[in-house]
């Protein structure tokens, strides 16, 4: 674990107010370099609405975000993209007629798909794209399929290369939103074990559901409840803390091993 490696992305008193909802109070978390730090909370709690601050995607009320040493608050996605933060795509943005390794060289060649196919757009060398590419097939496990029509992917297969798509863009952090939904067993070990070895390199910000996957791959847990962090901590203590229980009213957050 790297719970005391430096910081690489901070929120100060994050808030987001849509209309006079305020689906974000005021929060603040830290994620460490080389760590998998997930995020999770029941339904409306605010985690997409955070993921929104932190990428950029969509402007704070109030607060400030740290990535890097540098304040990127008031930055646009696209800037915070080059800074290192990638997003996992979701399925709907694959290109499902594009084999898997077109669909990788998109990303490696212009960070987000509908960029790489702008010819103003400046491509990175043609042999560090090659050989990014390859890296991410052999990470992401779609080596054997990797001339095969994304379309013609099992749906578990698709989402690794959702997360593949993000990781040819070579970013710092990598932000995973349910990157587990939707998928059977096998495909959940793969995806655990995909996500697990990011670290590495990466710095892995998680929204994730399944508790039994949260619980196995974070190095720290933030709980948010009602647009605020209820909670934060290693694994461990998450599972056996009372206000988490009760904000999950049952044992849901024991993966039913309470
Ligand atoms: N564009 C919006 N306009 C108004 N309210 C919104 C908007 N987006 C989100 N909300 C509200 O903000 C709150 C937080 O939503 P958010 O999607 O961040 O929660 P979440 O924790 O990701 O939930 P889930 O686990 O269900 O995805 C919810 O009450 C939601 O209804």
């Amino acid at each position: 674990m790297n719970t005391k490696s430096p910081i690489l992305l901070e929120a100060i008193d994050v808030e987001k107010h849509y209309g006079k909802f305020p689906a974000l109070g005021g929060v603040s978390l830290q994620v460490r370099a080389n760590t998998v730090h997930s995020v999770i909370g029941p339904n409306g709690a605010g985690k997409t609405t955070l993921f929104h601050m932190l990428t950029g995607t969509k402007t704070v009320s109030g607060g400030r975000i740290l990535f890097d040493g540098q304040d990127v608050t008031d930055e646009p996605d696209y800037r915070r993209v080059q800074r290192g933060i990638a997003r996992s795509f979701q399925v709907t943005s694959l290109f499902l007629t594009l084999s898997v390794r077109e669909n990788l060289r998109l990303g490696a060649q212009g960070v987000a798909p509908m960029h790489a196919l702008n010819p103003w757009h400046e491509p990175v060398g043609a042999r560090a794209q090659k050989e990014v590419v390859e890296a991410v097939l052999a990470k992401v496990g779609l080596e054997s399929l990797a001339d095969t029509p994304a379309g013609n992917l099992s749906h578990g297969q698709q989402r690794r290369l959702e997360v593949g798509m993000a990781l040819s863009a070579r970013p710092k952090a990598i932000f995973l939103d349910e990157p587990t939904s939707g998928m059977g067993i096998d495909d959940l070990e793969e995806m655990k074990r995909l996500i697990k070895s990011l670290r590495d390199q990466h710095t892995v910000v998680l929204i994730e559901h399944n508790m039994n996957i949260v619980m196995d791959i974070s190095d720290t847990v933030t709980v948010m409840q009602m647009g605020r962090v209820l909670a934060e901590g290693l694994p461990h203590d998450i599972r056996s803390d009372d206000r988490v229980r009760t904000a999950y009213l049952g044992n849901m957050i024991t993966g039913g091993k309470a």
